[in-house]
């Protein structure tokens, strides 16, 4: 349930400063706050009403309080849903609605005579609730509320104190203090699986290329410099394979841009069906690919791409039939003398260039 940076943007006043698309989020996202926050509420406030009452009971108190509680236990989480979710801001309603929650425990703990064990009901579900949804800060402030609302009302109505819980009370505040935390636990709980899904799928944007599904540039350097790393420090041997499509453009031209995906997808689609599980393809943007295949020689490393360019010269693309996929490859195997990952790089790039220039559909091996 956490949201401390709709909090803090409450707090600073930051609403206006986004653009249109970011505002439409953030409105989107506050709504989305506001509802995880409403079944909550429905539960705590429909519980706590039989907290209160059976102390209120005991009071000598107008019909007036009565009905206060009834529209505080049963009508207001409806209508602070729909207020937030109308709102223009519905992160900044909400928090204020959780604030007015604060204040509404302080007059009801007033009001109880401070009685011991609904009190401290009330104070532990509101702070849980405060800290959940805006952090310390919320937590502060709806205490803060809260003793202010309490005082005030104390202060107002001269209610006689009334600390003890009496049996019957113990009984009817258990379902308060067993159901809402259960229930508070279980929306984090799913907050929490929401949020590592999420973050699954950013990791899965920030890491692949989006057609082919293979390691994006950005990261498969990454996962170079980390083999380069561990070759230099445990003498193993690795080697890498820049693999360039021959007359890419041309497929384009002559078929058009689907055809000249569908071969791209063809040419990952055989890397990962012929090479190994553990060589490690990414997708260097337009028809580049690199490979680095870790405790490999130069040797197999050339063997496992001859295989794939003979799978190559077999294979037809269906809207393209007469097109037959050839590749350059530049092939750079480690070596010790190599002072950083990128010149591991720069001798597969010179081999793919000598490859291309000796005349395509070669693997040519780094001097
Ligand atoms: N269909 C398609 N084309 C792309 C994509 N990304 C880049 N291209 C095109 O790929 C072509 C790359 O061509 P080059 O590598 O420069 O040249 P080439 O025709 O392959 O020539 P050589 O590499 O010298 O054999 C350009 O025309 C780009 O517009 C893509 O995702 N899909």
């Amino acid at each position: 349930m956490s949201d401390e940076q709709g909090f803090s943007r409450w707090i600073s006043g930051r609403a206006m400063e986004c653009p249109t698309h970011l505002n439409e989020d953030r409105h989107h996202s506050g709504r989305r706050f506001a509802r995880r926050v409403y079944l909550p509420r429905v539960i705590g406030l429909a519980t706590g009403f039989f907290c209160v009452a059976s102390v209120l009971v005991m009071q000598p108190l107008s019909g007036w309080w009565w009905l206060l509680l009834v529209a505080n236990g049963f009508v207001w989480p409806h209508l602070a849903w729909q207020v937030a979710d109308r709102a223009p801001d519905p992160t900044r309603a909400e928090i204020r609605n959780l604030l007015i929650d604060s204040c509404m425990g302080g007059v009801w703990i007033a009001v109880m005579g401070l009685n011991a064990l609904p009190s401290a009901l009330i104070v532990a579900m509101m702070g849980m609730n405060n800290m959940g949804c805006g952090g310390v800060k919320l937590f502060l402030y709806g205490l803060l509320l809260l003793i202010c609302a309490c005082t005030l009302t104390l202060g107002l109505i001269h209610i006689p104190l009334n600390l003890e819980t009496m049996p019957s009370q113990v009984w009817i505040c258990l379902p308060m203090l067993i159901v809402y935390p259960m229930y508070y636990g279980l929306v984090s709980y799913r907050t929490a699986v929401k949020l590592s899904e999420h973050k699954r799928r950013l990791m899965q944007l920030s890491t692949r290329d989006g057609m082919t599904g293979v390691y994006n540039r950005r990261h498969w350097e990454h996962l170079l410099h980390g083999e380069y790393d561990n070759c230099q420090r445990y003498q193993r041997s690795a080697t890498l394979l820049l693999i360039d499509i021959d007359h890419f453009k041309s497929i384009n031209d002559n078929f058009g841009h689907d055809v000249g995906d569908e071969a791209i997808l063809a040419i990952t689609e055989h890397l990962q069906l012929i090479l190994r599980i553990t060589d490690v393809v990414g997708r260097f943007g337009g028809d580049e690919f690199g490979v680095i295949m870790s405790g490999t020689s130069q040797e197999s490393a050339i063997q496992a791409m001859v295989r794939v360019c003979e799978q190559l010269n077999t294979f037809r693309l269906p809207r393209a039939p007469q097109v037959v996929l050839r590749v350059s490859v530049g092939v750079a195997q480690f070596d010790r003398r190599m002072t950083s990952y990128r010149e591991w790089l720069k001798a597969a790039d010179l081999a793919l260039y000598k490859a291309k220039n000796s005349g395509r559909g070669r693997i040519e091996a780094a001097a």
